[in-house]
């Protein structure tokens, strides 16, 4: 019906081709032309062969074999951070417009990291406040970390070269060295293959075997910046505790790893509702700047189920135990370490958990009452990712 008004009002019938698990795009774009939807990791050659925006997740490689299939393409928009599965010189060189989504889905990795923490310093009673984070990474995801560890009362430092060089400052920046001794380590890079700043294999047999037994090691970047054959090793000979949303090699993991790790889940740590929508809507606005639409973007908030109206009342003091308590309700992570354990093993049961992944929300959706609340404990709320 949008799609005939489309072609009514005279807008460009244009062939969109878009990953199915990009939640919302079919209502988004079907009124700028005619919405096709592909599961799995690549396209077809037919449906590629007519294709002028292509939407697409990390594990579509958008390379010179697919562009080859795809003569009358005009723009790519990959609704992720990480860009490493798009070939950038190719697309140049055919004057093909390209966007990602920077930031979009950089809480909801906070909140997983905060989560995955708060659930194993429960199952282990640790106190986490005090303890020193080192955060790889001091970009969005890093940064949506930090501030909500540093919430929790951890000493939370940066290590990130490329920025320091850059004269930028981060809260407070730590040095290789420090970064190995700290309580906990949260890896938050891009893949880099090659050159300075290089981070594949960043942690392989030589750092892993700095780190002492106590350490916590949580990788919700991408699964080739720790080597998994020497975390393998060094898990066999003296376990660290193990946070692994990626692994080398997805969707076929190294499978012994997967019983030497405290939580596993399968690259989902961006994947709160929240943050996938706003993948698309930054897509969206890209294209809608690229060629120039004069229709009125979606009413999101409409598309969007709001949740809001489950709010929680908070009656209690504010302990690491009471902030467990909800995070973990909000995001039951055990249910995903579960499900990656049962099914996660293969490549099939991989890629399907997370093609049928449930919808979950940010902490931000639900609304917490509170009646009495010093400055400082909203503030620290707030940071956390509650909506007050
Ligand atoms: N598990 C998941 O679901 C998700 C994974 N990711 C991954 O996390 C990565 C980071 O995401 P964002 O924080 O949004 O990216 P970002 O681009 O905002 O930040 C990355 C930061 O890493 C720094 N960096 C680059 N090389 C470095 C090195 N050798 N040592 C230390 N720091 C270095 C950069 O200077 C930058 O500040 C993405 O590239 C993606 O691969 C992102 C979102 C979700
Ligand atoms: O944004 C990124 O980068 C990610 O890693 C995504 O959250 C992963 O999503 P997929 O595109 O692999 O579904």
């Amino acid at each position: 019906m949008q799609f005939r008004q489309a072609v009514q009002n005279g807008a460009g019938v244009m062939n969109f081709l878009v990953d199915e698990n990009i939640p919302l795009a079919h209502e988004a774009f079907n009124v700028q032309g005619r919405v096709t939807v592909f599961s799995g990791r690549q396209p077809s050659i037919q449906d590629l062969a007519e294709t002028e925006v292509l939407l697409v997740r990390s594990v579509t490689q958008v390379n010179q074999q697919l562009l080859q299939q795809a003569s009358k393409l005009k723009f790519v928009g990959t609704a992720t951070i990480g860009t490493e599965h798009v070939d950038m010189e190719a697309l140049q060189q055919r004057g093909i417009g390209f966007a990602s989504a920077p930031g979009a889905n950089a809480d909801s990795v906070g909140e997983y990291v905060l989560t995955a923490l708060l659930a194993l310093a429960e199952q282990q009673s640790w106190q986490l406040a005090g303890r020193r984070v080192a955060i790889v990474g001091a970009g969005n995801t890093g940064i949506a970390t930090g501030k909500r560890l540093s919430a929790l009362g951890m000493q939370v430092g940066y290590y990130d070269p490329p920025l320091q060089e850059q004269g930028k400052q981060a809260a407070s920046y730590m040095t290789w060295a420090e970064v190995l001794q700290a309580d906990v380590i949260s890896l938050h890079v891009p893949l880099q293959n090659n050159g300075r700043y290089k981070t594949r294999h960043l942690l392989a047999h030589k750092e892993l075997a700095q780190l002492g037994s106590s350490q916590v090691l949580i990788n919700a970047s991408r699964g080739a910046v720790i080597n998994n054959q020497a975390l393998l090793q060094r898990q066999q000979e003296k376990p660290l505790w193990l946070i692994l949303d990626v692994w080398e090699g997805e969707p076929q993991i190294l499978q012994p790893l997967l019983e030497k790790v405290a939580i596993a889940t399968p690259h989902i740590a961006g994947y709160s509702l929240n943050g996938k929508v706003r993948a698309t809507q930054m897509l969206y606005q890209a294209c809608s700047r690229y060629f120039a639409w004069q229709q009125a973007a979606p009413d999101w908030q409409k598309l969007m189920p709001d949740l809001r109206a489950e709010s929680w009342h908070c009656d209690s003091t504010l302990n690491q135990q009471q902030l467990a308590h909800w995070a973990l309700e909000n995001y039951p992570i055990w249910r995903d370490d579960r499900k990656m354990r049962e099914r996660g093993v293969d490549a099939q049961g991989f890629d399907a958990l997370r093609k049928e992944y449930p919808p979950r929300y940010e902490l931000m959706s639900r609304h917490l009452e509170c009646d009495r609340l010093s400055d400082d404990e909203r503030e620290r709320l707030q940071q956390l990712g509650f909506n007050l």
